[in-house]
């Protein structure tokens, strides 16, 4: 049995942040329904289509009920309150205030469900100068300060790459159905603060900025970028190979910069006092990324990888979606799960990447992403019980 078997779960969600988090909490066995405008959640419109209906959506909508309503109407908040009558949790992802707007506020759902946990994404949060902004996955990275540090040094002229999907929004996510997770288990205990979770974009990904702001606030420190290195920690970086590829080397520790230096001919560098520690060696950290990127030109990326590997030095080529689909050891982990879609035949889904003892991989896709509405039927006359 998925361990949240029995937790129900609706979604008012669109586009990425509140999805996210169901479709996590959907991976682990709860029931989601996912709540929808009548012509679909945007996110559909996103990414390739096949016979008609989104590719994306199969993976983003997995073990999800979809139901259509509009949430403006008042047969739509009738059954938005009847949904979250008999839940445990509810996600919403619209700005801060449009529920309030629309009659669907706390105090509502909670009049519907005095023990409803409401988890909130927005762009900003719920109070603050800035709550009513609206705001996409990048804002978060821009505003968080990631987009900072991605900078290539010296290269101002382009703009600091993004992050190539949308992390803010998966990171909100994530946060959110650990905070639900967290209410569920205090409301089980009598708990009763916590009804009412606040998660968003840009302090997900503020929060995970390391040791900057004590820095900042102890030494008046501003990290700055550093493009594929990082200050803190050397040497590791990404070299460039003989055969135009990129690999990634992380030889940060003291017994492995050693065993990276004898494999790569510099043993003279592991004996060198500078480099003694990883202080003294992010001090030198152009002189050992130099070293390495004059070992790795003269090899292709999977031979310099696999001399790198028998130094048990951490090491990856950079992989694209193609070589994630047929890594064997990926392929052992079950993590390509090959899906029977009934909207668009055999789809590749990524697994949770959650593994518990006695479950498999598989057992964790259930079914893959509905149309929308697909579930109304279902869901209005069985488990909300309307006359048909
Ligand atoms: C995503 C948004 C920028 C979209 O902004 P807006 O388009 O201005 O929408 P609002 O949030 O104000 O939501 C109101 C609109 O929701 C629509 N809406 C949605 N579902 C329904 C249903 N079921 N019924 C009726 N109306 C609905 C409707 O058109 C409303 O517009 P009316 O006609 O006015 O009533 C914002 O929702 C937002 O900031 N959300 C919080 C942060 C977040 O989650 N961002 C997106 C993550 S994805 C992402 O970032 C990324 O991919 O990158």
């Amino acid at each position: 049995m998925l361990p949240l078997t029995g937790l129900k779960v609706v979604e008012l969600g669109h586009y990425i942040a509140a999805p996210f988090c169901t479709r996590l909490l959907a991976d682990l066995g709860a029931e989601v329904i996912k709540v929808e405008p009548p012509g679909g959640d945007p996110f559909r419109g996103w990414g390739a289509k096949h016979n008609g209906h989104s590719v994306w959506f199969s993976v983003h909508g997995r073990n999800k009920l979809s139901v259509t309503l509009d949430l403006k109407s008042e047969e739509g908040k009738r059954r938005v309150k009847a949904l979250c009558a008999r839940a445990d949790a509810v996600v919403e992802n619209f700005r801060p205030g449009y529920l309030e707007r629309i009659g669907l506020g706390p105090e509502v759902l909670h009049a519907a469900n005095p023990n409803l946990i409401i988890a909130r994404i927005s762009g900003y949060g719920q109070d603050g100068p800035y709550r009513d902004k609206p705001a996409f996955g990048a804002i978060g990275e821009a505003m968080g300060g990631l987009r900072h540090l991605t900078a290539n040094p010296g290269q101002s002229e382009y703009p600091p790459p993004r992050c190539g999907v949308s992390i803010s929004d998966d990171l909100a996510g994530m946060y959110a159905a650990l905070a639900i997770a967290s209410a569920c288990w205090g409301r089980e205990r009598g708990n009763n603060a916590g009804k009412v979770l606040d998660l968003d974009l840009v302090s997900s990904v503020f929060s995970l900025m390391e040791g900057m702001l004590p820095e900042h606030g102890l030494f008046g420190w501003v990290r700055q970028p550093a493009g594929a290195a990082i200050p803190t920690a050397a040497p590791t970086n990404t070299y460039p190979c003989a055969d135009g590829k990129w690999l990634c080397v992380a030889g940060n520790s003291d017994l492995i910069f050693a065993r990276l230096m004898a494999l790569i001919g510099r043993p003279e560098l592991a004996a060198d006092p500078r480099m003694a520690t990883n202080g003294g060696r992010c001090e030198h950290a152009a002189e050992l990324d130099a070293a390495i990127a004059d070992w790795t030109r003269t090899l292709p990326a999977k031979e310099a990888e696999a001399l790198l590997e028998g130094a048990e030095v951490p090491c990856s080529r950079l992989y694209d979606i193609a070589d994630c689909a047929t890594d064997p050891h990926f392929l052992a982990r079950g993590m390509v799960q090959k899906v029977a879609d009934p909207l668009l035949g055999e789809v590749l889904h990524p697994a949770p990447p959650f593994r518990f003892d006695g479950i498999a991989p598989a057992e964790m896709i259930r079914w893959p992403g509905r149309a929308a509405g697909a579930d109304n039927d279902h869901v209005f006359h069985e488990l909300l019980g309307e006359a048909r």
